[in-house]
């Protein structure tokens, strides 16, 4: 006896995979009470540049709505599927901006971006939290030699006597809220923060080393800081410059997500609707991802008992059984209707 299998080993949902208290902290910025700029079109901000800007382009290809432009380096472009859209090619952190200011209404950008330029901002409503690219972290990494050889802990790290006022802790970041915000709730009092705009990993090399080292500090012009908040992926980076990073010091996790304006999804006619239909997109192709079909023969008296036999095991529940009794199947399009994040928008929007 012969039993089709077609189990799709489906990746679990992901939860909400951040710190909070990231994006509450300035509940005064909020301006919920302005009305949005005039205009006929609803606007979406878009990466203009690097993996961002090809990995968006790519999922929302494979989510069929691909993004017309007539020159690759155009800054507008539209979704023929969504009539009413408009997309704009921004810089990561000028879509943020331009979603507070009410120039566009959604975007989609890197978790670390609308957290270091959204600062807390309420207007800001997270409605995808995982597209499941751009995957880094925001964390701090400090030299694996000299005084921080065995320096393993935010913990070790704020006990070091070092730190003074006169002589406090010196951080290189590009990410100039996140990073002050965190030493702080980290208790790091003697901190002082320089930033730069790529090529952090550089600024400790082979600063101070040891207290009796410090002319290699004034020497070194690269040895402009103790440690570093810089995004992480692979690790690849700090390791080629002999750096680590250490227990409690992640910042946050983050990945691309689909942004909108709590203004624009409720004041800008058709911003909830298309809000809804990209959603309903994302999410039935992202539910695909990491899901395998799989064909097996099985020996059986009947296809009843092959099908009993299998469902029997615990690993393979939420297998169902369809048609005649042969086929076996996952239920995996569970989203025929609304999905639970467009359930969950509605919520925070008070609808
Ligand atoms: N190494 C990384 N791996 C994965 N995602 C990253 C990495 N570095 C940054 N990101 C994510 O991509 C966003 C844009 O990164 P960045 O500002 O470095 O862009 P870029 O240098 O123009 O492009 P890229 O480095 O992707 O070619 C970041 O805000 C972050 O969300
Ligand atoms: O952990 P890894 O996989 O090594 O990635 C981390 C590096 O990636 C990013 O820089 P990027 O290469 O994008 O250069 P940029 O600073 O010029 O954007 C980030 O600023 C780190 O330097
Ligand atoms: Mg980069």
């Amino acid at each position: 006896m012969s039993v089709m299998l077609q189990p799709c080993l489906s990746a679990s949902m992901p939860s909400f995979p951040f710190k909070r208290t990231v994006l509450v902290c300035c509940a005064s910025s909020q301006q919920s009470d302005a009305r949005v700029p005039e205009r006929t079109k609803v606007r979406l901000g878009l990466p203009s540049k690097g993996c961002m800007e090809s990995d968006t382009l790519r999922l929302l290809e494979a989510c069929q709505l691909p993004v017309n432009r007539e020159k690759p380096r155009q800054y507008v472009g539209q979704i023929p599927e969504l009539a009413d859209l408009e997309v704009w090619f921004q810089r990561p952190k000028d879509i943020v901006r331009r979603l507070i200011s009410g120039d566009i209404d959604l975007g989609i950008v890197g978790f670390d971006i609308v957290s270091e330029y959204g600062q807390g901002n309420e207007d800001l409503i997270i409605v995808h939290d995982a597209l499941k690219y751009g995957e880094c972290r925001l964390s701090l990494a400090i030299p694996k030699y000299g005084i921080f050889e065995n320096i393993n802990s935010l913990k070790d790290l704020a006990q070091m006597t070092q730190w003074t006022a006169e002589n406090p802790l010196r951080v290189a970041t590009g990410f100039t809220y996140l990073g002050p915000k965190f030493m702080k709730e980290n208790g790091l009092k003697y901190v002082t923060f320089s930033t730069a705009d790529g090529a952090l990993e550089a600024a400790p090399a082979r600063g101070r080393q040891s207290p009796t080292e410090e002319s290699i500090l004034l020497a070194s012009p690269m040895g402009v800081a103790d440690a570093i908040v810089d995004l992480v992926s692979s690790g690849t980076t700090l390791k080629e410059n002999d750096l680590k990073e250490i227990k409690g010091g992640i910042v946050l996790k983050s990945q691309a997500v689909l942004v909108a304006s709590r203004k624009a999804l409720m004041q800008r006619e058709g911003a909830l609707d298309i809000t809804r239909k990209i959603l309903k997109r994302l999410e039935k192709r992202l539910e695909t991802v990491g899901q395998f079909r799989v064909s097996a023969n099985m020996r059986g008296s009947s296809a009843e008992e092959v099908a009993e036999r299998i469902l029997s095991q615990p690993s393979l529940s939420g297998l169902q059984v369809v048609g005649n009794g042969v086929l076996v199947s996952l239920l995996t399009n569970i989203f025929n209707e609304e999905t639970p994040r467009w359930y969950k928008l509605l919520k925070k929007l008070g609808l």
